[in-house]
C-alpha cells in the first residue's frame, strides 16, 4: 500500500488538492469541480455529518479510495449558512484557468474564506442581529478584548478584569466567532466558533504596527488605547485574521474606539439572561424585552435597538436627549410619515460594508440609490422638529445628491442580482458600452434583412436565418431545396429534414457580434468595479448617514411603542433611590389575558431593602423584574411602563433569579446560585440595584435560611445596595426589626374557601400566610396528598407554637436570634458525644453508647444520658 502522506503517489489533481488543503488545515475546503464544490478525505466525513449529505468515493489516489462529499454550486449559500451556524469556516477554492485550454488539472485558488465572524453576504446573515468577531488576549489579571462588526465597520477594544466581567461581555456580544491564542482556554468552557490562532499574531509590537498601517496613523494615541497592551494585541490579531480571510482591502475599518466599562450600567452574564432582554430563558426570541419593544422598520434600526438594550447608558445628558427626542416624535404627528419614509431605507450599513470590501452586488447599489433618494423627503419631515438630538441626526443623515445622481446615471432601475451576465449599467452612462451594445442589439435587424435578401437571391421562400449556442449563426434550407444552395454557401450541419449553411458574410457578422457582446460584458464589469471604487470616496459620509438613519429609526420606534403601550417619560435625577408609581412588567402585561395589576416601588435612603413575601404565583418575581426592566428601558433611552418613574443613579443591576442547572460547566443548581450570590456580595455598591429571588432554596432548609439571612444582612450593612429580596423564609420578615433601612412588603392574595385568589397587589408589611398548599392544589397535586400535607402542617405548627411562641408560619428560628439557635436534637447529641471517651471504652460499651445516641436522635427530650 502506498503512503498517503507521500504526495508523489497521488494523482495530479489530488496533489493539487492536498497542497491547497495544507494551507487550510482547520477549515473545510470547498474544491470547485464543474458545477459542484467537492470535499475530500476528513473534510468529506465532517461535511457529510454536519450537512447530512451523502458520503461517497471518488476513484482512487495513492492506492486508496478517496472519500468525497459535494454540494452543487447553485445552492452553495444554504450549505454555507448551515456550516457557519455550527461555527465552521469554509475556504472556497475556484477554478481560475479555463478548463478548455489547461494542460493537466485546471489551475485553482482559494478566493475567499468564509468564517462565522467575518461573513458579509446578505444571504448568510441574520438581518436583525449583529454578526461579531471577537479576539481575546488573556493575561494574568486583565484580558484584552477586541470586537469587530465587519459588516458595520465597528471596531472596539477594552480590557476586562476578572472572569465575571469577561463572561458578562461575551454574553452581551454573543460573538459568532472567537479568536484565542493557541494554548489559551476560553473561560466558561468551549463553544462553537472558537478558533485558536498562532500566539505570535497576538504580539503587541506587531499588532501596533498592523493597526497603525490599517488606520494610516503614526500611533494609536488618538484612539485612546495607547497603553492598553492586551487590548491592542487582541485587536492586532483580529485585524490580521480578517485581512487573511477577506483577501481584500478593508477601507471601512478606519479606526477603533475604547469601550469604557463604567460608562454604562453594568450587567453581568446572569443578569442579561435572567432579564430576558433579547433571548428568553429557553433560548428563543419570543416574550423578550426586544420582542415587545422592536417595531423598527429598518434592519439597521433593529440591530441598534438591541445594542442599546444591552448597553444601558449612565450619561444622563445623552439619555435626556434621547427621551426628549422620543417625546417630541410621539407628540408632534411626524411619527407616521417618518416611519413610512424609513421603511423605504435598505440595510445601508451592510451594503456600504460590501461596497468597501468590493463585494457589493448590483441590487445593493440599486437599494443604496433608492434609499438615498428618500432623504430629501425625510429632511422635510424632520424640518420642524426641535429636539437637539433630532436636529443633530438630520444633519448627520444629510442628502447625498451627488451619489444619488451618479447611481441614477450608472445603474438600471432594476438590475439583476449579479454582474456576471451584465445588463446592470444604464444606457447613456458610458458611450463605449452603448456602442458595443448597439452592435449586438442591431443584430436582429441585420439578420432579418439578410434573410430577406437571401430568400430573394436563392428563390427559396422558406429559407431561415437562425442561431444556436453550439453552432452559432446559420442559414437553414429544407432537405428538398438544399440542392439550390448557391456556391458561397458552406455546409455547417446536416439534420434529418434540413441542411444548415454559413456564408462568409454571416461568419463575419457572427465574429463581430460575438466579440461585441464579450467586449460589452467586459466593459460593463470594468465600469462596475470603477463605480465601486468611486463610491469609496463618499463612503465615510455615507456610513455616518446610515448610522444616523438607524438611530432615527430607533427613536421613532421608541416613540411608537410609548404611544401604543402607554409608556411615560422617566425622570432621571441625582437623588439615590427609585420611585416608580403604577409600574408594569413590559412583557408579562403583553402576554397576559387578564389585566395587569400595576404596582408602586419606592426606595430611598431610609428604605434600601424590601423583603418581599407572599404566596407562590403571587407575582414576586414579576414585580422584581419589572423594576429592573424599567431601569434598563429608561437607561436605553426609552419610555417606561409606569404612570410615573423617578430614577436615581444606578451603576449596576444584579439579579439572582430562578435556578437553572449550568450543565455545560458541570455546576449544580445550588452552586450556580451561590456563585451568582458571591458575585453580588463582592461587587454591589450603594448605587446598584439588586434582585434576590428566593436565595437559599437550593439547599436544606437550615442552610438555606441561614444563608439567605446572612446575605440580606451583608447587602444591607456592607453593600448598602438597593435590594429587592423575595423569599419564602418567613423568618426574614424579622430583618427590619434588626437593621435600619429595611422594610417588609408583600404581594396580596385572599383565601376563598379552599381556593386562593391572587390579587397581585403590593402591600406594605409581611404576608401572613404562605398559601403553598393552595398553589400545590391549583397545580393538580392529588387531593389526598394535599389533605395529608394539611394534617402534617397543622402538627408542625402545633409543635412549633409550643417551642417558639406565636408565629403562625412554621418557624425555624426564633425571630430575634436568627441563625444562632441550634436544633435541640443536635445540641443533645453534641453533648452526649462530647461526654464519650473512646480510649476508655470496651467494644460492648461503645456499641451501647451508639444505641443511646441513636435513641437520642429519635426523642431528644426523653433520653438524656
Ligand atoms: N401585577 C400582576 N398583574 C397581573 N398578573 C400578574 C402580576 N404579577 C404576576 N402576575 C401573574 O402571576 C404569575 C406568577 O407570577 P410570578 O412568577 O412573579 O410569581 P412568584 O410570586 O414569583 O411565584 P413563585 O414564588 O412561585 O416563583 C405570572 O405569570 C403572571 O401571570
Amino acid at each position: 500500500m502506498t503512503d498517503p502522506q507521500d504526495l508523489s503517489a497521488h494523482t495530479p489533481m489530488m496533489r493539487q488538492y492536498l497542497a491547497i488543503k495544507a494551507e487550510y488545515p482547520d477549515t473545510l475546503l470547498f474544491y470547485r469541480m464543474g458545477d459542484f464544490y467537492e470535499l475530500f478525505y476528513e473534510d468529506a466525513h465532517r461535511a457529510a455529518a454536519l450537512l447530512d449529505i451523502t458520503l461517497t468515493k471518488r476513484g482512487q489516489s495513492a492506492g486508496a479510495p478517496i472519500p468525497m462529499a459535494g454540494v452543487p454550486v447553485h445552492a452553495v449559500e444554504s450549505y454555507l449558512a448551515r456550516l457557519l451556524r455550527q461555527g465552521e469556516s469554509v475556504a472556497i477554492c475556484e477554478q481560475v484557468s479555463d478548463p478548455a485550454t489547461a494542460k493537466g488539472p485546471v489551475e485553482r485558488k482559494v478566493v475567499r474564506v468564509v468564517t462565522p465572524g467575518t461573513v458579509t453576504e446578505e444571504a448568510l446573515l441574520d438581518e436583525r442581529q449583529d454578526n461579531l468577531l471577537v479576539a481575546l488576549c488573556p493575561a494574568k489579571e486583565r484580558t484584552g478584548l477586541a470586537v469587530l462588526d465587519l459588516s458595520g465597520g465597528r471596531f472596539q477594544v477594552q480590557e476586562l478584569e476578572g472572569e465575571e466581567a469577561l463572561q458578562g461581555e461575551l454574553e452581551r456580544l454573543q460573538p459568532a466567532e472567537i479568536l484565542l491564542p493557541e494554548g489559551a482556554d476560553l473561560p466558561g468552557g468551549e463553544r462553537p466558533g472558537v478558533r485558536h490562532y498562532a500566539p505570535w499574531h497576538f504580539e503587541v509590537g506587531a499588532a501596533r504596527e498592523r493597526l497603525t498601517r490599517q488606520f494610516g496613523t503614526r500611533d494609536l494615541a488618538g484612539f485612546g488605547c495607547e497603553s492598553m497592551d492586551r487590548a491592542v494585541a487582541a485587536a492586532g490579531a483580529l485585524l490580521h485574521y480578517v485581512q487573511e480571510t477577506q483577501m481584500s482591502a478593508l477601507p471601512h475599518i478606519d479606526g477603533l474606539s475604547v469601550q469604557e466599562r463604567g460608562a454604562g450600567i453594568i450587567l453581568d452574564a446572569a443578569t442579561r439572561r435572567n432579564l430576558e432582554i433579547t433571548t428568553n430563558l429557553s433560548g428563543g426570541r419570543e416574550n423578550t424585552l426586544a420582542a415587545v419593544l422592536d417595531r423598527t422598520v429598518t434592519a439597521m434600526g433593529s440591530r441598534l435597538l438591541r445594542r442599546w438594550l444591552h448597553q444601558p447608558l449612565r450619561d444622563r445628558d445623552a439619555l435626556r436627549a434621547r427621551h426628549q427626542a422620543v417625546g417630541e416624535l410621539r407628540d408632534r404627528g411626524t411619527l407616521e410619515p417618518l416611519r413610512e419614509l424609513l421603511e423605504g431605507i435598505g440595510d445601508l450599513e451592510r451594503i456600504l460594508a460590501r461596497v468597501a470590501l468590493g463585494s457589493a452586488r448590483p441590487r445593493d447599489l440599486a437599494t443604496l440609490r433608492d434609499s438615498l433618494a428618500q432623504l430629501p423627503a425625510l429632511q422635510s419631515t424632520l424640518a420642524d422638529l426641535e429636539a437637539p438630538r433630532l436636529r443633530a441626526l438630520a444633519d448627520q443623515v444629510g442628502r447625498h445628491p451627488g451619489v444619488v445622481d451618479l447611481l441614477n446615471r450608472a445603474i438600471l432601475p432594476q438590475p439583476p442580482v449579479l454582474i456576471r451576465d451584465g445588463g446592470v449599467m444604464a444606457a447613456g452612462y458610458d458611450p463605449e458600452l452603448d456602442e458595443l451594445r448597439a452592435l449586438s442589439e442591431n443584430a436582429d435587424q441585420f439578420l432579418l434583412d439578410l434573410e430577406q435578401r437571401e430568400r430573394e437571391r436563392t428563390g427559396i421562400p422558406n429559407l431561415k436565418v437562425a442561431y444556436n449556442r453550439v453552432h452559432g449563426y446559420y442559414i437553414e434550407i429544407s432537405r428538398a431545396q438544399a440542392g439550390r444552395a448557391p456556391e458561397d454557401y458552406t455546409r455547417r450541419q446536416t439534420l434529418k429534414g434540413a441542411e444548415r449553411f454559413i456564408t462568409p458574410e454571416l461568419k463575419r457578422f457572427e465574429d463581430q457580434v460575438l466579440s461585441a457582446r464579450e467586449r460589452a460584458l467586459a466593459r460593463e464589469k470594468r465600469l462596475y468595479e470603477e463605480l465601486l471604487q468611486t463610491l469609496l470616496e463618499p463612503l465615510a459620509a455615507l456610513r455616518r448617514s446610515a448610522e444616523g438613519l438607524a438611530e432615527l429609526d430607533v427613536l421613532a420606534n421608541l416613540a411608537e411603542r410609548a404611544q401604543a403601550l402607554g409608556y411615560t417619560a422617566p425622570e432621571l435625577d441625582d437623588t439615590p433611590g427609585l420611585d416608580i408609581r403604577g409600574g408594569r412588567h413590559p412583557v408579562v402585561e403583553q402576554v397576559l389575558d387578564d389585566p395587569f395589576v400595576p404596582n408602586d416601588l419606592v426606595m430611598d435612603e431610609g428604605r434600601r431593602m424590601l423583603v418581599i413575601t407572599g404566596p407562590n404565583m403571587g407575582g414576586k418575581s414579576t414585580y422584581m423584574r419589572q423594576a429592573a426592566l424599567i431601569v434598563l428601558m429608561a437607561h436605553a433611552g426609552g419610555f417606561v411602563p409606569a404612570e410615573h418613574a423617578r430614577l436615581g443613579p444606578v451603576d449596576r443591576i444584579f439579579t439572582r433569579i430562578g435556578a437553572a442547572d449550568d450543565l455545560a460547566s458541570g455546576r449544580s443548581t445550588f452552586m450556580v446560585e451561590m456563585t451568582e450570590a458571591a458575585a453580588i456580595l463582592h461587587h454591589a455598591s450603594a448605587h446598584s440595584l439588586v434582585l434576590m429571588d428566593e436565595i437559599g432554596r437550593g439547599t436544606s432548609t437550615f442552610d438555606g435560611l441561614s444563608l439567605a439571612w446572612a446575605c440580606a444582612e451583608h447587602l444591607a450593612r456592607h453593600n448598602r445596595a438597593f435590594t429587592l429580596f423575595a423569599t419564602h423564609y418567613f423568618e426574614l420578615t424579622a430583618l427590619p426589626d434588626t437593621l435600619p433601612g429595611i422594610a417588609n412588603v408583600h404581594i396580596d392574595a385572599v383565601e376563598h374557601g379552599e381556593r386562593i385568589i391572587f390579587l397581585h397587589t403590593l402591600k406594605e408589611g409581611p404576608a401572613n400566610q404562605s398559601y403553598g398548599l393552595h398553589v400545590a392544589a391549583l397545580a393538580g397535586v392529588p387531593a389526598g396528598v394535599i389533605r395529608r400535607a394539611r394534617e402534617r402542617l397543622a402538627e408542625l405548627e402545633r409543635q412549633n407554637l409550643g417551642d417558639a411562641g406565636d408565629t403562625a408560619q412554621l418557624s425555624l428560628f426564633p425571630p430575634q436570634a436568627p441563625p444562632a439557635t441550634p436544633d435541640p436534637a443536635c445540641e443533645a447529641l453534641r453533648e452526649a458525644v462530647q461526654g464519650l471517651d473512646p480510649d476508655e471504652m470496651t467494644p460492648r460499651q461503645a456499641l451501647e453508647a451508639l444505641y443511646r445516641l441513636r435513641r437520642l436522635l429519635d426523642a431528644p427530650d426523653t433520653d438524656t444520658p
